[in-house]
């Protein structure tokens, strides 16, 4: 049997089974299995050690990337055009689009990379298309934009297979990492402890977890819960390769509905409606462009403005950090300069939002606020002479310490031939 049959049958086993305490282990089990066959799946059409293949080999560029997710012709590349200006061929036709095109976005002073890609359709992960392709970049982009055609008909149950299909790859839509550290051991059995009470995992947690860790061949680990986790969420600790990104949704083409339709639409989450036809909400010469504003919300960027001792700051060009990529700290914006300026760094002084009073003396941990304006205070020379003393110092006793070992061994050795 095809691990596609398998994936059928446990698929129709689980509706079978009636959710109760009794069957609490055998769901977990099938769900364990499930997750493992998926991934299977996936590893054998991946090809070429899984990386992504001809034409979705795209360089990463600017300060972020999304990826623009849908069903054959809803507008992806007609929206790429408008947002990026890139040649994107769109025609009414499905399937117009066969590759990965990337365009730049320019939006409040930061560049977005928007990949354009071929619609997917039901069964996508599962290889239908170039789904798996397709799916692959999602996976590597910084947020994910799916575009739905608000004209079509069973719109909500489209959002849902296009949910389906990023989950089934271990992608988890607006959702935190669980709170769990989990680390596999060689021996010593399995080690389970929670700080909170677990409400979801049924009457005994630790014997669920064991049995989906043997699914997995698991036999010694040590698994500690900071919350309460639903059966998904073990599944995904111990699975592992879950990757959790953003994701929004624009439906396209409201000139094609009643204004009744669109008021249904404008309040499902984590969305906005508009059409890039009409230029509502995708306006592209204008600022306060209400899809681009979306996206840079959702990817979490934030502009900051450095400035030197004594002058003005920068307000032309800001450095622009990804909350979803690097974070927004003080480090994250030394290390975006240059790696010598985390090297040398003092303190900073901040002005702004994140600042307390302006301006306020920060660390490399403090996080930053869109707009701040940061300048770094890097060591006097004498500091950097001081700091080289104290390595040298350091690496002094680290010698001494590992020649008086050598040197007792060797001692020890001797004494023993004799
Ligand atoms: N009515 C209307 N039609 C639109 C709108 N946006 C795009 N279209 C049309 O929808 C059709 C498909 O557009 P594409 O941009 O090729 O769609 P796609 O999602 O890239 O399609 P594939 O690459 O085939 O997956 C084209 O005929 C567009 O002109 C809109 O806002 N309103
Ligand atoms: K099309
Ligand atoms: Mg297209």
């Amino acid at each position: 049997m095809g691990a596609m049959e398998k994936i059928k049958e446990i698929e129709a086993e689980m509706a079978r089974t009636q959710k109760n305490k009794a069957t609490n282990y055998h769901l977990g089990t099938l769900k364990a299995k499930l997750a493992k066959l998926r991934s299977e799946l996936l590893i054998e059409g991946g090809g070429g050690g899984g990386g992504p293949s001809e034409g979705f080999d795209v360089a990463r560029l600017g300060d972020a990337r999304v990826a623009l997710i849908g069903f054959p012709s809803v507008g992806k590349s007609t929206l790429q055009c408008k947002l990026t200006g890139t040649e994107s061929e769109a025609a009414a036709y499905e399937f117009t689009t066969l590759t990965c095109i990337p365009g730049t976005m320019h939006y409040k002073g930061s560049k977005v990379q928007v990949l354009d890609l071929p619609g997917i359709i039901e069964g996508a992960a599962h290889g239908k298309g170039r789904g798996r392709e397709v799916i692959a970049c999602a996976r590597n982009a910084d947020a994910i934009l799916i575009v739905l055609d608000a004209g079509k008909e069973g719109l909500n149950r489209h959002r849902e297979i296009l949910e389906k299909e990023l989950e089934t790859v271990g992608i988890r839509l607006n959702q935190k990492p669980p709170n769990v550290t989990f680390v596999k051991k060689s021996t010593g059995g399995v080690k389970f402890a929670s700080t909170v009470p677990l409400t979801k995992l049924g009457p005994d947690p630790e014997k669920l977890a064991t049995q989906i860790m043997r699914e997995y061949r698991i036999n010694s680990a040590s698994l500690l819960a900071r919350e309460d986790i639903s059966v998904d969420q073990l599944v995904d600790v111990i699975v592992g390769n879950r990757v959790y990104k953003p994701c929004c949704y624009f439906y396209n083409k409201i000139d094609t509905i009643t204004i009744e339709e669109v008021d249904q639409l404008v309040r499902m989450p984590h969305s906005l409606v508009g059409s890039v036809h009409k230029r509502f909400n995708v306006g592209e010469p204008l600022e306060d462009d209400a899809l681009k504003s979306m996206i840079w919300d959702y990817l979490g960027l934030t502009r900051i403005y450095t400035k030197r001792k004594g002058q003005p700051p920068d307000l032309a060009e800001p450095v622009v950090l990804s909350a979803i990529r690097k974070g927004t700290s003080v480090k994250s914006l030394c290390q975006n300069v240059s790696t010598q300026m985390l090297r040398d760094f003092n303190f900073a002084l901040v002005w702004g939002k994140s600042a307390k009073h302006s301006p306020q003396r920060c660390g490399v941990n403090h996080p930053l606020a869109d707009e701040d304006v940061v300048q770094i205070v890097t060591k006097t020379n004498k500091q950097q002479q001081n700091d080289k003393n104290y390595q040298a110092m350091v690496q002094g006793f680290s010698d001494k310490y590992h020649k008086k070992k050598l040197e007792a061994k060797k001692k020890k050795q001797g004494k023993l031939r004799r």
